[in-house]
């Protein structure tokens, strides 16, 4: 679970959240939504630690482990694909290097030995031998082929290393998956396995995407951010904008009719006035007559 609270952030003048308190239960997927510049990317780096708020506090359950979508292109070029996702879960990758590492040694001593098998014994609970058949079955479900999984990052083209990062977040099962727009780059096809990954993906998700077909079919709530506040919604895109639209179509229709009234009660005041004005001509036009 993560909890936000209090969270304020300011950019100078400008304030981007403003007292934020919102909760992310485990079991739901949350699509971000909010216009251009509202905050939705800003947000997801507050989340996963990448910038500090201003203010305020955001928990994590203690022991969760959290995987982001990497969005610079660049950083794992030098490392093979299939390393590249089983990097996405860092305690597993550090197991398997330390592992190796013991086993080159020319010198293998016996506190190497007493080492190595407790690094196999976390290697096998955290399902360590499935690692490659694992992230190899995300690659090919995200149309990465199996002639390039032994290729270095740098000779991928953008959207195949997109897709290999997209896998690194997916690997290994985290307990909280921090996604933004990932079905850029994505054709059709994949962008309907990334849906139905995330439909049966018990964990939490947040996820910013502009794709409302997408956020329909993954999104259990939707999270609003709008004049620096964030609000969340039960439901999908769909439901989320139906209400809303209801929501405004009862608060104009409540407008017109308080204006309404407004002005009935305007005329009202003023044939008041008017005859109250008349009333007290009167007796005063009648002296003048006497005379
Ligand atoms: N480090 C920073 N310093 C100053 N302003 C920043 C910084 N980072 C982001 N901003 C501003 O904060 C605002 C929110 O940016 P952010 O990228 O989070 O918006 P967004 O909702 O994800 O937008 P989009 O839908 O266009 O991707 C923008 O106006 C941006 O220029």
């Amino acid at each position: 679970m993560i909890s936000v609270d209090n969270l304020s952030l300011k950019f100078g003048k400008r304030t981007l959240f403003d007292e934020v308190n919102v909760k992310f239960t485990p079991g739901n997927c949350y699509g971000v939504i909010g216009a251009n510049g509202a905050g939705k990317s800003t947000f997801l780096k507050i989340l996963s630690g990448e910038i500090d708020s201003t203010s305020g506090q955001i928990s994590i359950t203690p022991g969760q482990r959290m995987a982001v979508l990497k969005q610079n292109h660049f950083e794992f070029d030098e490392v093979e694909v299939l390393k590249t996702v089983i990097m996405g879960h860092k305690k597993l990758y550090a197991i398997m290097e330390e592992k190796d590492a013991i086993y080159m040694k020319a010198d293998f001593s016996e506190e190497d030995g007493i080492r190595a098998s407790e690094l196999e014994g976390e290697f096998a609970e955290m399902d360590g031998w499935n690692a490659e058949s694992d992230a190899a079955a995300l690659l090919s479900g995200l149309g990465i082929s199996e002639e390039l999984h032994y290729e270095q990052m740098k000779n991928l083209a953008g959207n195949q290393k997109v897709r290999v990062l997209l896998a690194q977040a997916l690997f290994g099962n985290p307990d909280i998956l921090i996604l933004d727009e990932p079905t850029n780059d994505l054709d059709a096809e994949t962008i309907k396995w990334l849906e139905d990954f995330l439909v049966n993906f018990k964990n939490l998700v947040i996820v910013v995407s502009h794709d409302r077909h997408f956020l329909d079919e993954v999104a259990t709530h939707i999270v609003d951010i709008d004049f620096a506040k964030i609000r969340i919604y039960s439901g999908n895109y769909t439901f989320w904008y139906e209400s809303s639209q209801l929501a405004a179509k009862q608060r104009s229709d409540q407008n017109k009719k308080v204006e309404e009234k407004r002005k009935e009660l305007q005329e009202f005041i003023m044939r008041f006035s008017a005859n109250v004005a008349k009333s007290k001509q009167r007796p005063r036009e009648r002296r003048c007559s006497k005379n």
